[in-house]
C-alpha cells in the first residue's frame, strides 16, 4: 500500500515535470504576445483560478487524506441544550463514557488518548439514554467523524442482523473515508458489520441487508430504503448526516436527505454535522433534526501578528522570478509555499525553479484529489522544499511547518478586488504559538501595487518594501 502511494507520487511528479516542460516550450514560442502585466493581464485568455470549479467535496476529502492529527483549537465550545434544566455533562476521558470494552480498545488502538474538544460535549449527548438529537458545527479536523462513528457503534445491537444506523455523506469518496474510520474503530467488534450504499454497489432485488451500519450517498440510500427496500427505514435507530455544508452545495442532495429522514421513526436519533453554519446550512439542519441540542466550536482566529510582511517591486514575472532567486541565495528557507494566480504561471514557475536546482512540488488544478493529497504528503514529509500552487488548489490546506509564504501573485477575487480573507488564510497563523513567519509579496504592476495598498489598509499593517538586489538587506529579514 505504502509502496503504491509512493510510486503514484513519483509518477505524478514526473507527469507534472513533463507538463511543465511542455508548457515552457509553448510559452517560448508565444513569447511576443505573452507580455504579461500583472495578475489581471495574466489572467486574460487563459483559465484563471476563479474559473476552476471550487469543489467543496474534493477539498474536504483532501483535508481528510492529508490530516495526521487533530486541529488545535483553544476556543470554548458553545452548547445550546434542548432542555436547559438538565445538567451540562462533559467528559475528559473515554473511560467516563462507559463504552463497550471492544470499542474502548478500538479508540485507543487509533491512538486517541482523550476526547477532542468537540467530543467532550458531543459524546455524552449522543450516548445518553434516551438518545438526544444533535446539530454540531466545528471546523474540519476537530474530531466530528470519530465522534459520530463511536456513537453509531455504541448504539448497534450486534445480535440484530439488520441495518440500525444510517449515515449519509455527500460523495462516494467521503462515504468510503468515513467507512474506513468505522472499520478502524470497530476493529475489535467484528460482530458489527458495515455496508456501503454507493453507486456501483449493485445488490440483487429482494435482498434484505443484514449489516447493522449502512453508509452511503443520499440518492443510493434513498433508493435502498424506498424503491429497492434493501433497508427497512422503520428499524433505523441512528441517522447521521455528515458534511451538511457540502451536502447542500450539491444539487438534489438536500431533497433526498429530507426524504430519507421522513421515512425514519420518530424515535430515531438524528445527528447532523457541518464545518460551517451559514443561513442555508442552518435552515437545512433544522429541517433534518427536530428538537436539537446544538454544539458549536468557533474557528481559531488567524492573525498576522507574528508574521513579518514584505513586498518586492518588479516589472515582469521574469523579474519576480529573479527576485525570488536572490532571496533564496541570501537566506536559508526550510520550506516555502508559493502562490500563483493561474495554473499556467504555477507550472512555469515550478519549471524555472527546478531548473535552478530546487526540489519543487507542484499542485495543479487538473490533478485528481488523491494525487493532490499525495503531492502534499510528500511536501509535508520534506521530500520537496518548495510547493508551488494556485490558490484554488490550496484553499483550506494548512501545511504547518511552512515558515515562508510567497505571494508570487497577490490574491484577488473575480472582480479584481483584493481577496483579504485568502491573504489572511495564506499567511496567517492559528494556534502556532511562538512560530514567526515570513511573507513576501511580489508586485509587478500598478494594478498589483494598488491591491497591496488596499490589503495594508484593510489589516492596518504596514508591508515593508524589500530591495532584493541588496543581499545585506535580505539577510536582515531572516533574523
Ligand atoms: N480524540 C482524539 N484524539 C486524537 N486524535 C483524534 C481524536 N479524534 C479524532 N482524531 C483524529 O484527528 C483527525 C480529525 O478527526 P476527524 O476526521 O474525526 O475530524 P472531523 O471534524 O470529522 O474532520 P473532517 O470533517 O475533515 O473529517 C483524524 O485523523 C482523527 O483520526
Amino acid at each position: 500500500m505504502a509502496t503504491d502511494s509512493w510510486a503514484q507520487a513519483v509518477d505524478q511528479q514526473e507527469a507534472a515535470a513533463e507538463s511543465i516542460s511542455n508548457l515552457q516550450l509553448t510559452e517560448k514560442e508565444d513569447k511576443p504576445k505573452a507580455e504579461e502585466n500583472g495578475a489581471k493581464a495574466e489572467g486574460e485568455g487563459e483559465k484563471t483560478e476563479e474559473e476552476e470549479k471550487e469543489d467543496k467535496a474534493a477539498q474536504s476529502l483532501l483535508n481528510k487524506l492529508i490530516r495526521s492529527n487533530l486541529v488545535n483549537n483553544t476556543n470554548q465550545v458553545e452548547v445550546l441544550q434542548r432542555d436547559p434544566n438538565s445538567p451540562l455533562y462533559s467528559v475528559k476521558s473515554f473511560e467516563e463514557l462507559r463504552l463497550k470494552p471492544q470499542l474502548l480498545k478500538g479508540v485507543y488502538a487509533m491512538g486517541f488518548n482523550r476526547p477532542s474538544k468537540i467530543q467532550e460535549n458531543a459524546l455524552p449527548m449522543m450516548l445518553a439514554e434516551p438518545p438526544q438529537n444533535l446539530i454540531a458545527q466545528s471546523q474540519s479536523g476537530t474530531g466530528k467523524t470519530a465522534a459520530f462513528v463511536l456513537a453509531m457503534l455504541s448504539h448497534v445491537d450486534p445480535n440484530n442482523k439488520w441495518p440500525q444506523c444510517l449515515c449519509v455523506s455527500p460523495t462516494y469518496e467521503l462515504a468510503l473515508q468515513t467507512g474506513t474510520v468505522i472499520e478502524q474503530m470497530g476493529k475489535f467488534y467484528p460482530e458489527v458489520q458495515l455496508m456501503y450504499a454507493i453507486r456501483g454497489n449493485k445488490l440483487e432485488r429482494g435482498v434484505k441487508l443484514h449489516e447493522q451500519i449502512v453508509i452511503g450517498t443520499p440518492g443510493t440510500v434513498l433508493d435502498w430504503c424506498q424503491k429497492l427496500r434493501f433497508i427497512d427505514p422503520k428499524k433505523i435507530k441512528v441517522f447521521v448526516l455528515d458534511e451538511a455544508d457540502v451536502m447542500i452545495a450539491t444539487q438534489g442532495h438536500q431533497d433526498q436527505s429530507i426524504r430519507i429522514q421522513r421515512m425514519l421513526p420518530k424515535t430515531c436519533q438524528m445527528l447532523l454535522f457541518s464545518a460551517t453554519f451559514e443561513e442555508t446550512v442552518w435552515h437545512f439542519a433544522t429541517r433534518i433534526v427536530p428538537d436539537p441540542n446544538i454544539i458549536k466550536l468557533k474557528r481559531e482566529e488567524e492573525t498576522l501578528d507574528t508574521i513579518k510582511q514584505y513586498y518586492v517591486s518588479c516589472n515582469s514575472k521574469e523579474e519576480k522570478f529573479q527576485a525570488l532567486c536572490n532571496i533564496y541565495g541570501a537566506i536559508t528557507i526550510a520550506q516555502a509555499m508559493i502562490f500563483c494566480h493561474t495554473r499556467k504561471t504555477a507550472g512555469w514557475l515550478a519549471g524555472e525553479l527546478s531548473r535552478e536546482g530546487h526540489q519543487v512540488a507542484l499542485l495543479s488544478g487538473e490533478m485528481q484529489v488523491e494525487q493532490r493529497a499525495a503531492v502534499i504528503e510528500r511536501f509535508r514529509n520534506g521530500k520537496e522544499k518548495v510547493l508551488v500552487t494556485t490558490n484554488v488548489c490550496a484553499r483550506g490546506i494548512d501545511v504547518e511547518q511552512v515558515s515562508v509564504v510567497i505571494n508570487f501573485d497577490l490574491p484577488v477575487d473575480k472582480d479584481g478586488n483584493p481577496d483579504n480573507e485568502t491573504y489572511l488564510h495564506r499567511i496567517g497563523r492559528t494556534g502556532r504559538f511562538g512560530k514567526r513567519g515570513l511573507a513576501i509579496n511580489m508586485v509587478d504592476s500598478r494594478f498589483s501595487m494598488n491591491i497591496l495598498n488596499r490589503i495594508q489598509e484593510h489589516f492596518n499593517k504596514k508591508i515593508e518594501k524589500l530591495d532584493t538586489d541588496d543581499l545585506d538587506e535580505i539577510e536582515k529579514i531572516a533574523n
